[in-house]
């Protein structure tokens, strides 16, 4: 490479629709060692996937109120830029490629398209990889719902089935046939989070030319977010049982809810997971420096967002302090 010509820094896009494992597969590249900048982007407007990192002395930009495909598709390129900037002032601490986990709705070709034809960034930066997680019991169903699904499998490098320990064979099958006929020349991984060696995925073959994206027009995307924010948390199994409740009252225009709160059954933040119908166990995580103790609940629907917050509202009526509550439209 000529000595006046900038070494591009690899990057890595992490995409796949919401739920499917995207902070988790985050978390374990982090620690395979190799020193790394994130850019997070988050649809709804309070951000948590964050907090969810285990390493969080890495340089981190968090985009969030919307997805990079749209809404805040501009501020990509300005943050890219300046990350180049400050790695080549050398006033961030060092790191050998990008990792951007996407929204789990956006559609990643907006994403591509700002990487590899804005002239200044596709000098700096080489597009390494795309890798699509897929969630096995529900991704079928997320494919045939959702656009945005469909285009994080098409636009994908390697595609990583998760979730395969909640998964039935039958699921995996079909899975599988749906995937031959939507990208047949992508390789797929399944792999259980135990059994991840990240060596295989960042090994996978990749494709002998990239696709430059043709149509990097914004979607429009059918989905809301309302936040809640609690002052006083409740317990527990209180709150878990209103989740569960709230879940299947909602069925499929429910998909995501995410949060960390600080019930006084916990001794410090947990992190609170549910997607495609399950609720997950409430995980306790470290204390952070930035802990204001007031927690915070995402719940990204499927329908209007007014009548989302009504429900929630209804929900939580006899907390004491009742959360306050933020629609967050798109
Ligand atoms: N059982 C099981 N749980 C998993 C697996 N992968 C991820 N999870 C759990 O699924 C939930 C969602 O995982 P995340 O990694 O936060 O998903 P995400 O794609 O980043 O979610 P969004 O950013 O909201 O779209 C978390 O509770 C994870 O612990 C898996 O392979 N098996």
């Amino acid at each position: 490479m000529p000595a006046n010509m900038p070494q591009p820094i690899p990057v890595l896009i992490l995409t796949g629709f919401l739920g499917s494992g995207k902070t988790t597969l985050l978390n374990r590249l982090l620690a395979d060692g190799i020193k790394t900048a994130v850019i997070i982007n988050e649809f709804g407007g309070t951000p948590v996937d964050q907090d969810l990192l285990e390493n969080q002395s890495i340089p981190m930009t968090v985009l969030s109120g919307g997805c990079l495909c749209c809404q805040i598709k501009g501020a990509l390129a300005p943050t890219l830029k300046n990350l180049r900037m400050a790695w080549d002032g050398s006033t961030v601490k060092p790191f050998a490629r990008v990792i951007i986990e996407t929204s789990g709705i956006a559609s990643p070709e907006p994403i591509l398209d700002t990487l590899l034809r804005e002239p200044w960034l596709s000098k700096r930066y080489r597009l390494r990889q795309v890798i699509a997680t897929l969630a096995i019991p529900s991704a079928v169903e997320h494919l045939q719902r959702h656009a945005e699904a469909k285009a994080q499998a098409v636009w994908a490098d390697t595609l990583l089935l998760t979730h395969a320990d909640l998964a039935e064979p039958a699921q995996l099958r079909s899975l599988e046939a749906y995937l031959q006929t939507l990208a047949p020349a992508t390789p797929i991984l399944t792999r259980t989070l135990a059994q991840l060696d990240t060596g295989d995925l960042l090994n996978a073959p990749l494709p002998l030319f990239r696709r430059l994206p043709a149509n990097a027009d914004p979607i429009e995307h059918a989905f809301q977010s309302v936040s809640l924010y609690f002052e006083q948390t409740p317990d527990w199994p209180r709150l878990q049982s209103a989740l569960q409740r709230l879940i299947v009252q909602l069925g499929p225009a429910l998909p995501r809810i995410k949060g960390v709160v600080y019930p006084p059954d916990f001794n410090g933040p947990v992190a609170i997971q549910a997607a495609s119908g399950r609720l997950y166990p409430a995980t306790p995580l470290p204390p952070r420096a930035n802990d204001d103790r007031r927690g915070r609940l995402i719940f990204i629907g499927a329908g209007p967002a007014d009548a989302l917050a009504e429900t929630l509202g209804a929900l939580f009526a006899d907390c004491d302090p009742p959360p306050t509550l933020r629609r967050h439209s798109n």
